[in-house]
């Protein structure tokens, strides 16, 4: 659209301007106003992802979503942004109010800038479609990006405190007992006792309700103990069983899905075999993520592996909790823990010692608490 054919239809809603602008001019210091305040509330946030959560991922995230937020924005002549601008006259310059002065914590200091940023775009949304309808829908979709982006920074940071002092998890199968737990029973027991984090009943061979009958068994013992339980593979079977959460493979349900079944406070983790599927878990809103098979296991066999590479990129861009998996015993260990990484996951370490407490506590005492 040229500028006359622009400037005759914004001078044929005449009723709108006032004798010291012209509409044309007061549509784009609204816009001016907007973008500015979307691109800087993006920028607080990224300085507390980058410097306080120290997560490259998210930060680079936020970072792009700002750039695209000004390309989206290109159409909008900056010359013309520029012009319309008139700070010393604004209105409501001077209208604060004491909670703009107020920020109790980061979790208020995220919430507010995250909530400009979508007030902001949104009205970049709704002032453009009078006059550039491209860059409404292109800012729509930043303003959605911006909601996954928070719900992800807060993910991470609930769960980076959840797990914060996990660092051992141990992935059991129901002992081969068919007839009774006395087994598994011990084996809970022993794991509990040393202290383990996390203890998953991972077991392919049961039916469902022999998996609930073990889950609620395991559950019993862990209740009130800081041990906590997770079920492999089914989220209706974590309900059923009560578990504390659930672990899903690539072709699992998703994070989305599995959602809808579970209850609020039951937590997810996800297996990860590349960075990219380590970022996806990230924006889907996983809780933790596994990562492997790092090494060769003797509980699962795969064609290859991904090493403490995959483990060392992971763990220096993405803060969510992440716990290595496959072939770790305490031979290999430290080439885990070399890389930055300090949670493990491990089964035949633990479940073919011949003292399973004992062998969680020697592992356990080569993680360091960061
Ligand atoms: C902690 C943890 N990480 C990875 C896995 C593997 O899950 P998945 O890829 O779905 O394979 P199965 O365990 O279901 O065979 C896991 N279970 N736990
Ligand atoms: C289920 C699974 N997924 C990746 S490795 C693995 C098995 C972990 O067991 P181990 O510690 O014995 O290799
Ligand atoms: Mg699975």
């Amino acid at each position: 659209m040229g500028e006359n054919e622009k400037t005759r239809k914004i001078d044929a809603r005449q009723s709108y301007s006032t004798p010291k602008q012209p509409l044309n001019a007061a549509i784009l210091r609204v816009l001016d106003a907007s973008i500015n305040r979307a691109s800087e509330g993006l920028r607080v946030v990224e300085s507390f992802a980058r410097m306080v959560l120290e997560d490259g991922f998210l930060s680079a995230q936020l970072k792009q979503l700002r750039h695209d937020l000004a390309e989206s924005c290109g159409p909008i002549d900056a010359q013309c942004r520029l012009q319309s601008r008139d700070s010393e006259s604004d209105v409501g310059r001077d209208v604060k109010t004491e909670s703009e002065y107020q920020r109790s914590d980061f979790e208020s200091l995220i919430r507010s800038n995250m909530a400009r940023v979508q007030q902001a775009t949104r009205t970049i949304e709704e002032f453009s479609k009078l006059n550039f309808g491209s860059v409404a829908t292109d800012v729509e979709q930043i303003r959605y990006r911006a909601y996954t982006l928070e719900k992800a920074i807060f993910n991470t940071a609930i769960n980076r405190s959840r797990f914060e002092e996990s660092h051992l998890y141990v992935l059991i199968d129901a002992c081969g007992q068919r007839s009774g737990f006395e087994q598994l029973s011990s084996l809970v027991g022993d794991l509990v006792a040393a202290g383990v984090d996390l203890i998953q009943l991972r077991d392919k061979s049961l039916t469902d309700r022999e998996l609930v009958a073990a889950g609620k068994l395991i559950a019993s013992l862990t209740q009130e103990t800081k041990t906590l339980w997770v079920m492999n593979d089914r989220a209706d079977l974590c309900v059923a069983a009560n578990a504390d959460g659930v672990h899903f493979g690539q072709d699992e349900l998703s994070v989305h899905d599995a959602r809808m079944i579970l209850r609020p406070n039951q937590f997810i983790g996800v297996s990860t075999h590349s960075i990219e599927q380590a970022r996806q878990a990230v924006i889907d809103g996983a809780d933790y993520i596994g990562v492997g098979p790092v090494f060769e296991s003797q509980t699962k066999s795969f064609d290859s592996h991904v090493g403490v590479e995959l483990v060392s990129s992971v763990v220096s861009e993405i803060s969510l909790p992440a716990f290595a998996i496959g072939g770790i015993d305490s031979n290999n260990v430290e080439q885990v823990t070399a890389v930055g990484c300090q949670r493990i996951a491990v089964s035949s370490a633990v479940c073919k010692a011949n003292e399973p407490g004992n062998a969680a506590i020697n592992l356990m005492n080569r993680l360091s608490p960061e």
